[in-house]
This record gives C-alpha cells, structure tokens and sequence, in this order.
C-alpha cells in the first residue's frame, strides 16, 4: 500500500482544479502572434477574393461565344494581376488575362491559354470548347466581410496566421504568455558552465523545466541559485513577484533534511502550502501553494526527479494556464523484456525503444533519480501502476513520451 501517499491522478485533479488561465491579452504583430492563442473572435475585415478573378493564364469571353470547338475571337485588351480591366468583353471577343486579375466586364469564362491558337492578328481559335464560370474564383468565394475567420481561443500557427493576415489584419489580439520564474535551491550547486568546487555540483535541472516551459507556450526567467538560507529564499522569491510570475517553480529543498528550507521560508512569507507526498517514482515530494496570486510549485531536486515531475504536474499546470490543450504524451507500447514487479508507487521507468515499428520498449538499466545522461538518453517513461505484477516480454504497457512531436 501507497500509506499517506497522495495518488499522482488525484493531485493533478487537485492541482488543475485551483488553476485559472491567463486572462491578460496583448496586441502583436502576425509573425510574433506565431504560437500564441487568440484572445477575440476574429471577423473578416474584407471579403475573399474582394473582385472575381481568372484562376488561369488565358483569354477571358463569354461562354456564349465559346461552346464550340474552332470558335474564332478578336483580342481586344490585356489584363494583368493588379490592374483594372480597361475593356467590357463584348459579343466576339475576347480579353488576354491572367491568374488573379479581375475579370472584365462582359466575360463569364477563362480559356486557359493552352486550349487557344494565334490564329494572325489579334484574333485566336478556341481548340476546346468551355462554360460559364469556368477557371474563375468568384468574388466571396473563400469568404465574406464579416464572417468569423478564428474563434477566440485558436492557437496561431502557419495556416491560422495566413488567414487572418487574407482578412486583413495586420496584428492580432492574444493572451499573454504565463510567466513561469525558475528557482535552484542548494549550497552545493553552480551555475552552468562554472567550475565546481569541492563538494559542488553544476545545477542542471533549472534548465531543463525552463526548457519546458517555453515548449509550452510561456514565458521563464531563470532566478539562479538560492543558497540554503531563508534570506536567500525569500530574496528570490521577491524577485519572482515583483517579475509577477504567475508560476514560481523551485527546485530542491523539498525533503525533510535541516537544510529544505523552500516549503518554511515561503510559508513564513504567507504561502498557503500543501505539501505532498506523491505515490510516485521518482518524485514523492511535492510541494503546491499559492502566494497570492503566484501558483508555487516545488519540485524535488533530483534531476530526474524535478523532470517527472514537471512533466507529470508542471506541463499540465502551465498549458492550462497558457490555454493550449492538454498534451498526450502516452502511448501504447509492448515489453521487449521481462520487468520485475513494481512496488507501491506509480514508477515513471526510463525506457527506450528497441524495436520503433513494433513499439518494443526496455528500461534503462539503472532508474537512479540522480542518473541526468540516462534521462537525456531515453526515448519515453514507461508508466508501471503501483503494485503491479512482473511484466513477460511482450505485455502491453504505457509509455510516456519524452519528445513528442506535435506542439
Ligand atoms: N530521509 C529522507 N531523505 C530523503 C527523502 C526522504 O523521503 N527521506 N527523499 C529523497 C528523495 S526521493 C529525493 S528526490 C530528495 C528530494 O529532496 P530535496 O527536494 O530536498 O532535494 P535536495 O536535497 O535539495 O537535492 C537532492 C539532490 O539533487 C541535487 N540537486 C538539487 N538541485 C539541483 C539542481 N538544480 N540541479 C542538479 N542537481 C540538483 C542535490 O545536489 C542532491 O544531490 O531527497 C531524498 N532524501
Ligand atoms: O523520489 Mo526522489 O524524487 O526519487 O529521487
């Protein structure tokens, strides 16, 4: 039995149920509203094409005149992409065009210049014959002024922004980015790329959620070390609220030693805290509060650790709160191997693929919470449910996956 550990689904419940998301929009031009969610709805400014035009490079008539094969027209003006068409297309004639200029007055139709012959003159022959309305984009035919183009809430990318900018908009309206302000904590630790002294480590774990974070839609401000003293604490932790951070995210400190200081000092500073023990592996302490209207979350120090965590609490928390949609990381997946049984917590298990077509998956041969090179070597987490048996080579299992492609 899991005792007094909290189940890993139940504090998620608990976690997202207190999460609002982000309300505060901004205005910003199209390719910097890349990424982002719309915040309005989006009517169109103008209506699609805003004048009927030839789809093609060829002769504009009137159908009329063309339903039949060797039916000779006289060239009376030419019209180009841009222009205004000087001349009406009258009974026997025809206008030179091409793709995306307006249609003459008078014309009906677009031969395509391949199914034309110059016959002398200004005059051609119609090789096939044609119909009304062919290879013309009628005016309002991809949409009309004031049709809803975006609905507020639609995440930008390529094919959103090409639509908004054919509807006129040259900015849009869209909600902020959350900002999320990352916190290391410990004596021990370095800043990366510093050479350690003795008993010193390089803290790598700040950068590895701030990472993920920006993967998913916010903003982060790295608030480096935090020495195991409560001034230190409590003078980053200022600096996260004075950013207005809607997220403060500390790492380490979390446990039960003399030195975890982070769940004490932010309480002292009038933190309602929940401190949890996850039923979960690696990462059974959790810590959650809110400091006003700044979400904390603290996350074990492990490396490994404050990953699963951040990708089990963290990334769930912050797409709700930057309004993108929850991210499937699971997959099915099948055992390349035996595995032993799990104990009482929900192991995240390291894993990698040894057969991709077939989703045969192995764990990494040690699941130490320290062990930061297996982590960035393995491909997905398989997700053992507390308690369960052995598992035989080839029993179905679930995975996480540690790259997922989709945004
Ligand atoms: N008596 C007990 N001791 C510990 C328990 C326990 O239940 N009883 N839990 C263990 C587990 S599990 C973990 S995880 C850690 C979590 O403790 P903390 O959150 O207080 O983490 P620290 O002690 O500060 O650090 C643990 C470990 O990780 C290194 N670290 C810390 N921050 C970083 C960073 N930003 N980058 C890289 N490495 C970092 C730190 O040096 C330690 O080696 O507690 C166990 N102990
Ligand atoms: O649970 Mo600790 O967070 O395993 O290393």
């Amino acid at each position: 039995m899991a005792g007094s550990l909290l189940p890993v689904d139940e504090a998620l419940a608990i976690l997202l149920d207190d999460t609002r998301a982000i309300a505060n929009t901004e205005t910003l031009d199209l390719i910097e509203a890349d990424g982002r969610i719309l915040s309005e709805d989006l009517p169109a400014r103008v209506t699609q094409p805003p004048f009927s035009a030839s789809a093609m490079d060829g002769y504009a008539v009137r159908a009329a005149d063309a339903d039949a094969a060797g039916a000779l027209l006289s060239v009376i003006g030419t019209v180009a992409a841009g222009e205004t068409p000087r001349q009406t297309v009258a009974p026997g004639t025809a206008v030179r065009i091409f793709t995306g200029a307006p249609l003459p007055p008078g014309a009906d139709s677009v031969v395509i210049q391949e199914d034309c012959q110059s016959v002398g003159g200004d005059r051609i022959k119609l090789i096939e014959p044609t119909k009304s309305g062919s290879n013309i984009r009628p005016a309002g035919q991809d949409f009309r002024e004031g049709l809803t183009l975006l609905r507020q809430g639609r995440r930008l990318e390529a094919r959103a922004l090409s639509l908004a900018a054919a509807g006129g908009y040259g900015t849009l309206p869209v909600y902020c980015r959350p900002k999320i302000a990352v916190l290391a904590t410990g004596d021990e630790l370095v800043p990366p790329g510093e050479v350690p002294g003795p008993g010193q480590i390089s803290a790598s774990a700040g950068i590895a959620l701030q990472s993920l974070a920006r993967a998913n839609g916010t903003q982060t401000r790295d608030l480096g070390i935090a020495r195991d003293n409560a001034a230190a604490i409590e003078a980053a932790v200022a600096s996260a609220r004075a950013w207005g951070a809607d997220v403060l995210i500390t790492i380490g400190g979390a446990s039960v030693g003399d030195r975890d200081l982070v769940g004490p000092t932010l309480q002292a500073m009038g933190m309602t805290l929940d401190f949890w023990k996850i039923a979960m592996r690696p990462g059974k302490p959790l810590m959650v509060g809110n400091l006003d209207a700044m979400k904390v979350l603290g996350l074990p120090g492990n490396p490994v650790s404050a990953y699963v965590c951040a990708l089990v609490f963290a990334e769930p928390l912050i797409r709700r709160l930057a309004r993108l949609a929850p991210r499937n990381r699971l997959m099915r997946a099948f055992a390349a191997e035996a595995i032993g049984p799990n104990g009482p917590r929900r192991h995240y298990m390291r894993a990698r693929f040894t057969d991709r077509t077939n989703a045969l998956v192995a764990p990494c041969s040690s699941q130490d919470s320290s062990l930061i090179a297996t982590l960035a070597s393995a491909d997905c987490l398989i997700v053992r449910p507390p308690a369960d048996g052995p598992v035989k080579p080839g029993d179905p299992l679930s995975v996480m996956m540690l790259d997922p492609n989709e945004p």
